[in-house]
């Protein structure tokens, strides 16, 4: 069975392979364009670039399934922006399964430069003096000292696509 996952970010590939095993599925990264803003700020928003990286990479890859995981912030009640990141899974039937995963505010000093027009990737390399957090540790990684890394967060994702999956396909078994 094939699998494409709408990126080419290692982190999110990783995760992918973490729930779907390489030795039951053949998984295809694929540099795919969302509509949504590059940098998402808010749930609805980052979700539907989560639905149009998986429904791209399906089409783009005729794979049998299409996964797509997005990273994005939100402005909570309270005016402070947090972390989110959204996953989809569709198939070529037109099945789609989402799931949301961790959310944790973003210190004020990050989310004032978020509100003036700066991508996260570019201001967390800045606050941990890091380069190319996005593919690695992530936003998540650096702000829980390392306790939930990126990879990890979006395979908690990708296991809770997949379980939905499979329940709602009932007889579909893991092959
Ligand atoms: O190649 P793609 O798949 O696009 O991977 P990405 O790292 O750009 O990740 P997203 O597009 O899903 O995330 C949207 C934006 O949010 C930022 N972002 C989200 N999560 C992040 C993280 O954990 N670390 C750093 N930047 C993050 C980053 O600025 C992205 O441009
Ligand atoms: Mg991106």
């Amino acid at each position: 069975m094939n699998i494409a996952v709408g990126t080419k970010n290692n982190t999110k590939v990783k995760a992918v392979k973490a729930a779907f095993h390489e030795a039951h599925y053949t998984i295809i990264s694929s540099d795919v364009q969302p509509s949504v803003s590059k940098q998402p700020f808010s749930d609805e928003e980052t979700l539907q670039g989560a639905i149009e990286r998986a429904t791209l990479a399906v089409c783009k890859q005729q794979a049998h399934i299409g996964i797509g995981l997005e990273g994005g912030v939100f402005i909570a009640q309270n005016g402070s922006i947090w972390l989110c990141n959204w996953g989809a899974l569709v198939d070529r039937e037109g099945v789609v399964v989402v799931a949301g995963g961790a959310r944790i505010p973003l210190p004020a000093e990050i989310g004032e430069q978020l509100r003036g027009g700066k991508e996260l990737a570019e201001v967390m390399d800045e606050y941990a003096n890091r380069c190319d957090v996005r593919s690695n540790e992530g936003a998540i990684g650096i702000l829980t000292n390392g306790a939930i890394d990126r990879t990890t967060m979006y395979t908690h994702i990708v296991h809770m696509l997949k379980g939905q999956y499979e329940h709602q396909k009932k007889g579909w078994t893991d092959r």
